[in-house]
């Protein structure tokens, strides 16, 4: 065939495509990563340090394969549940529907804690304690039967569940409840109350299994309007549950999506902490002085917007610059926000934390 006859194939499965024949699956996207771009680009109070962002991937890559970083971290946390089953996605499930703001104002030894196998819980560790300890009780608290009961599930219960060492309760115990009667709500109209079916329904796709939480429970849909109206989506705990299945999972059975990379970091209130800490994420006066001062940066609001975005961004940036230096690198943001995320913690854990988290108090981090 001479250089200049086209390929008949291709000519017949073009003329298809635009007669509309072709089913041509179009690949599921978030719109996490465009709409964030977007706050990049175009707000004036975060920026990014591309040349700390830069230093802090290579710092980043090279204490991740110090520390082999992989999907088998996420099981060796004592408190994760270690089942390969359904149980585990139920476990999962209940987590991240519940995995939010854990942070007080209290001084340590009176914030919310769990004791739990001998040790005091707090932060995202309570959560999970709380469903450990629960389960052990006998109480079906990852049963979504159960959260429709309203008899046995309602605020009276969730206070047992979610007891404290100390004075101070869990934050947020009603919004916890309402997310609880959400969700079982809608799995028992559209998925039989089966939450595998759930994941069943996403076909493999991780952002797929993303849209459809951010579609049919509001209690992920974690969007918001930014100043110029644009809607950005977030979709954290929607991306965090993905995450951690796929993570618990190994990338197999109910945790197995084609498409896992997708996945951007979770935009909570622990990584901008670490990335301003470490130069790579900048804030105006304004913001920087409101963190400093532990004041509430409201959800929603311009400021807490550009933080979540930027900080999702640069995290990108830096998967970006890991790729390029380390092509055969497994690393993604999932498995970079793992480490940044506990990072911090143990930063947290030696007193040595360079600045606060920011303070803003909502459902959807
Ligand atoms: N971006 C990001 N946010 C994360 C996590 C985790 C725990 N993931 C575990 C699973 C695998 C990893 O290795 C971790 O061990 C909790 N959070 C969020 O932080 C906040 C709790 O903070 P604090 O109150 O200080 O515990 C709250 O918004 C919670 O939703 C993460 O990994 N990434």
């Amino acid at each position: 065939m001479s250089d200049d006859e086209a390929d008949p194939e291709l000519l017949e499965l073009l003329r298809q495509h635009l007669q509309g024949k072709l089913d041509v699956k179009t690949e599921p996207e978030t719109g996490v990563l465009k709409t964030v771009e977007h706050v990049y680009d175009t707000c004036i109070d975060v920026a990014i340090d591309m040349r700390a962002s830069k230093n802090a991937a290579e710092a980043i890559y090279s204490q991740m394969q110090e520390k082999s970083y992989s999907t088998a971290t996420w099981s060796e946390h004592e408190l994760h549940p270690k089942a390969k089953d359904e149980s585990t996605v139920a476990f999962i499930f209940t987590m991240d529907l519940l995995n939010f703001s854990f942070w007080s104002e209290l001084p340590d030894d009176e914030r919310f804690a769990v004791e739990y196998r001998g040790k005091r819980w707090t932060g995202y560790w309570s959560l999970v304690a709380s469903l450990q300890r629960a389960l052990e009780e006998g109480i079906p608290i990852t049963n979504p039967q159960y959260w429709h009961d309203e008899d046995k599930c309602n605020l009276e219960s969730l206070r047992h569940v979610f007891r404290s060492c100390t004075e101070e309760e869990m934050p947020l115990l009603q919004e916890r409840l309402d997310c609880l009667r959400e969700a079982a709500q809608v799995l028992d109209e559209r998925y039989d109350f089966s939450i595998t079916e759930l994941v069943a329904a996403a076909d493999g796709s991780a952002a797929q299994l993303v849209n459809l939480l951010a579609e049919d429970f509001d209690c992920f849909r974690d969007e918001h309007r930014f100043e110029d109206g644009k809607m950005i989506r977030f979709l954290k705990r929607a991306q965090i549950l993905v995450a951690d299945l796929w993570a618990c999972f190994n990338g197999e059975s109910y945790g197995e999506f084609h498409d896992i990379d997708k996945i951007t970091m979770f935009a909570d209130y622990r990584i901008p902490q670490i990335l301003i800490s470490l130069g790579a994420l900048y804030c105006c006066p304004g913001i920087g002085t409101a963190i400093k001062d532990k004041k509430m940066i409201e959800s929603g609001s311009t400021w807490e917007v550009q933080l979540r975005a930027c900080s999702i961004w640069c995290v990108e940036l830096i998967r970006r610059e890991i790729k390029r230096k380390h092509p055969d690198a497994h690393v993604n943001a999932i498995l970079i926000d793992f480490f940044l995320y506990d990072s911090v913690k143990e930063l947290e854990a030696a007193g040595k934390e360079a600045i606060p988290h920011h303070r803003t108090r909502s459902i959807w981090y």
